[in-house]
C-alpha cells in the first residue's frame, strides 16, 4: 500500500509538471507568448529545483518522510492552481517556480520511502515500479488531448484538469501517511542513511568515471526534457499533424520507458558492458534530431494507443521518436543504478544528489536557449527552417555525451576501472 500511495503521488507530481506542453500552441496564440516565454516556464522549475536541492534533505529528516511528502504534495497542488489562475506571464511563471519548490523534493522524499520500505528486499523492483507509475503520469500529460479533447478549446481547462490530479497526488500522499502510521510497529524498517543529501566535503573524492557519468547525465536530460517541453508544438506546428497526434507520439517517449526500462535492467543485470551500453544508447541518439529535420516526412501511418486513441503521423516521425524512446529506457536504466557500482555506500547519497544537482543545471539552461533560437529563426508553420538550430544544439549535446561515453568505456577498460565493463559486478559497501 505504501509503494501504491507514494507512487500515486507521483504519478500527479509527473502529470502536473508535462501537463503545460500540449497547451504551448495555445499560450501562444490566445496569450502571446513567444518561445523565450515558454523556455522561462520549464527553466523557472529547474531553478527553484535548484535552490531546494542545496539545502538537501534536511527538511525531509527533520519532518519525517510522512509530513514531508504531503507538504510537497500540497505546494505542488498550490503550485497547479497558481499556474492556472492568471494569465499574466508572471502568475504563470511563479506557479512553475513553485511547482519547482515542491516537485523535486516529493521525489527525493519518495525515493527515501522506497529506500526505508524495501531496502533489503525488492528495492530494485521497487523503484521500476515507482518510475513506471510516475511516467504514466507524463504519458497520460500528453493524452490529454485525446481523452480530454475537449478541454482543449483554451489554454487554462487543461490546466485544471493538472489541478484536479494534483488533489490525487494530496489525497494520496495522506493515505500514505494514514497506511504507514498503521503500519509502524508490525514491520521492522530500515533507516535510510544519508541518502540524497549533498556532503560537498567528499565530492573531490569522486572518481573520473563518476564525473563521466555525471557529465553523460547533464547532456542526456538536458536534451530529452527541453525536447520534450517543445515537441508536441514542434509536431504540430513543423509537421502539420493535429495536437491529438502530436501527443500520442510525445507520449511514446515514456510509454516506451514504462516497458522497456525494466527490461533493460533486467538484460543489463545479466550481460554487464554499462559502460558499452551507455555508449551505444548515445551512439543511436546521434542522428535522431537531425533525422526529424531533414528527412522526407514519408508516408502516414496509424498511431493506435489501446483505450487512448488512434491518429495518423508521418512514419519517419513515429521510427525516430520509438528510437528515442528506446534510448530514453536505455541510457536511464544503465546509468543511474552504474553510481551505486562505482562509488562506496556511504557516499551513495552525495553521489546521487550532486548528479541531480548538475542535471537541474543543464535541464535549465537549454529551453531557455530552444525558445532563444526558435524565437529568433521566426519557426513557426511558414518557417519550419527556423526549428533547425535548436535540434543542431540537440545533437551538438548528444555528441558531446558520446565524448563522455566514450571517456567512461575507455577509462573503465583500463587500470583505473571498477568493473563498469565487466560482464559481472558487486555492490560496492
Ligand atoms: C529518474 C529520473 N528522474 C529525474 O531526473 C528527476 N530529477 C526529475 C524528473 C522530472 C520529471 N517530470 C528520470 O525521470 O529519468
Amino acid at each position: 500500500m505504501v509503494l501504491l500511495f507514494v507512487s500515486l503521488a507521483m504519478f500527479g507530481n509527473y502529470y502536473v509538471y508535462d501537463s503545460l506542453w500540449p497547451v504551448v500552441d495555445l499560450m501562444r496564440t490566445q496569450l502571446d507568448f513567444s518561445y523565450q516565454q515558454i523556455g522561462w516556464l520549464s527553466t523557472a522549475y529547474n531553478i527553484a529545483a535548484l535552490m531546494v536541492l542545496l539545502a538537501g534533505g534536511y527538511i525531509i529528516d527533520r519532518w519525517g518522510t510522512q509530513r514531508a511528502i504531503v507538504v510537497f504534495a500540497l505546494i505542488c497542488l498550490m503550485a497547479a492552481v497558481l499556474t492556472v489562475i492568471s494569465s499574466r506571464f508572471e502568475v504563470i511563471l511563479a506557479g512553475r517556480f513553485l511547482l519547482g519548490i515542491g516537485a523535486e523534493p516529493l521525489i527525493v522524499a519518495a525515493t527515501t520511502v522506497l529506500a526505508k520500505w524495501f531496502k533489503g528486499r525488492e528495492l530494485s523492483f521497487a523503484f521500476g515500479i515507482n518510475l513506471s507509475i510516475s511516467r504514466l503520469g507524463t504519458a497520460s500529460a500528453d493524452w490529454s488531448p485525446n481523452f480530454a479533447g475537449g478541454l482543449y478549446a483554451t489554454w487554462h481547462d487543461p490546466l485544471w484538469l493538472a489541478t484536479g490530479v494534483a488533489c490525487v497526488s494530496v489525497t494520496a500522499a495522506i493515505l500514505y501517511w494514514v497506511a504507514e502510521k498503521r503500519a509502524t510497529g508490525r514491520f521492522q524498517l530500515a533507516t535510510p542513511s544519508a541518502t540524497e543529501k549533498l556532503d560537498v566535503k567528499s565530492l573531490y573524492k569522486f572518481s573520473a568515471s563518476y564525473w563521466y557519468i555525471v557529465a553523460l547525465c547533464v547532456v542526456f536530460y538536458a536534451t530529452i526534457f527541453p525536447f520534450r517541453t517543445f515537441a508536441i508544438d514542434y509536431f504540430q506546428q513543423a509537421h502539420g499533424v493535429t495536437r491529438e497526434a502530436a501527443g500520442l507520439l510525445s507520449s511514446m517517449l515514456p510509454v516506451a520507458a514504462i516497458i522497456l526500462t525494466p527490461l533493460f535492467g533486467i538484460w543489463v543485470d545479466k550481460v554487464g558492458r554499462r559502460s558499452l551500453f551507455m555508449a551505444v544508447g548515445t551512439l543511436i541518439m546521434l542522428p535522431l534530431f537531425l533525422a526529424v529535420t531533414y528527412l522526407p516526412a514519408g508516408p502516414l501511418v496509424q498511431l493506435t494507443i489501446p483505450f487512448i486513441g488512434s491518429e495518423p503521423v508521418p512514419l519517419t516521425l513515429l521510427i525516430v521518436i520509438f528510437m528515442l524512446g528506446t534510448v530514453f529506457s536505455l541510457i536511464p536504466a544503465v546509468m543511474w543504478p552504474s553510481v551505486a557500482y562505482i562509488v562506496d555506500g556511504a557516499r551513495l547519497g552525495s553521489a546521487y544528489a550532486m548528479m541531480t544537482l548538475c542535471q537541474q543545471i543543464g535541464w535549465a539552461v537549454v529551453p531557455l536557449a530552444i525558445g532563444i533560437l526558435n524565437d529568433r529563426n521566426a519557426a513557426g508553420p511558414l518557417n519550419p527552417g527556423g526549428y533547425a538550430p535548436g535540434m543542431w544544439v540537440y545533437t551538438g549535446l548528444v555528441a558531446l555525451g558520446l565524448y563522455f561515453s566514450f571517456k567512461l568505456w575507455q577509462t573503465e577498460r583500463g587500470p583505473n576501472g571498477h568493473g563498469l565493463d565487466g560482464k559481472t559486478m558487486h555492490l560496492g559497501s
